[in-house]
């Protein structure tokens, strides 16, 4: 009896990790798996408990935005009243999902990410809970797409500005055509792009609205000594998310807040 309940205790163990990766700084894992156990797990839809299902059957799992942190944006959605909404890195959308569901019925979210591979496993979940129409997906590389979107909406700026220079004062129209639409963007894709997504957001953001950019602390890599025995792949990536936590420091466009919930997020909150 006591060699079985050892074995389910070993067992439970082995499913927290390979379920949940590493995605909390929490000193304990018994703490992490209180806290989904006793807050998050009994709130969570129906449908956003299917995706993740589906997700942890996928290898690349460890990628999948926690349930914590899914709770925490969709909070953080209601609380702003965000409608106008980008998610750059969706995989098979359990934070698209949680966004979706969080923002009104007319709400938007501009949904990026390099392949619609793992989006589509997830898509059927997202239709049945009756989201899908919320979502625009387009695949490709971000940067690309936020070029082409600022591109755009400059254009659409310029025409209205054309048709209507008689009528307007045509530097505060100028003023404003830049001052973004969007109420909120979660960033979760490939960090190495962190600072130039800054540089585009910053732009698409409206004054007031919020970034949040995932992984700010990377696994806790952040403040690993120099000879600290990091994998390739870490080691390669916590240059460019401290390159990022640097640049945000200082950016006096924004307000910032370092959330130390799953791998660390950074929230961004645009002022000028
Ligand atoms: C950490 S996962 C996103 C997890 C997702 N938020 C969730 O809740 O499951 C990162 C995603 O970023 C995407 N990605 C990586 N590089 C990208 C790029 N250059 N442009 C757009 N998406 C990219 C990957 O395809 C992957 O789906």
């Amino acid at each position: 009896m006591a060699a079985n309940r050892e074995d389910q205790e070993e067992n439970k163990d082995r499913y927290f990790k390979a379920v949940h990766g590493n995605k909390t700084l929490l000193q304990s894992e018994k703490l992490y798996e209180y806290i989904l156990e006793t807050s998050v797990y009994p709130r969570e839809p129906q449908c956003l408990k299917e995706i993740r299902e589906l997700t942890f059957k996928h290898p690349l799992s460890p990628m999948m935005t926690s349930p914590d942190e899914a709770q925490f944006l969709s909070m953080l959605l209601k609380l702003i009243n965000a409608k106008n909404t980008m998610e750059i890195g969706v995989f098979t959308g359990y934070s698209l999902l949680a966004t979706a569901l969080a923002i009104p019925d007319d709400g938007k979210i501009l949904a990026l990410d390099i392949t619609k591979e793992h989006y589509e496993k997830g898509l059927p979940i997202i239709q049945k809970a009756g989201v899908a129409h919320k979502i625009d997906f387009r695949e490709g590389p971000a940067l690309p797409l936020l070029d082409q979107l600022i591109q755009d909406i400059t254009a659409i700026f310029n025409c209205l500005m054309y048709d209507q220079q008689r009528l307007i004062n045509y530097a505060k129209f100028e003023n404003e055509k830049y001052h973004g639409t969007f109420d909120f963007v979660f960033v979760d894709a490939d960090k190495d792009n962190y600072v130039n997504y800054h540089k585009r957001l910053i732009e698409l953001v409206k004054v007031g609205g919020v970034i949040g950019y995932d992984n700010t602390l990377w696994g806790g890599s952040v403040v690993a000594p120099p000879d600290a025995d990091l994998d390739e792949h870490i080691l390669y990536l916590r240059d460019f998310v401290q390159e990022l936590n640097k640049a945000l420091a200082v950016d006096p466009r924004i307000e910032i807040c370092q959330i130390s919930i799953a791998d660390g997020v950074t929230l961004c909150r645009r002022i000028g």
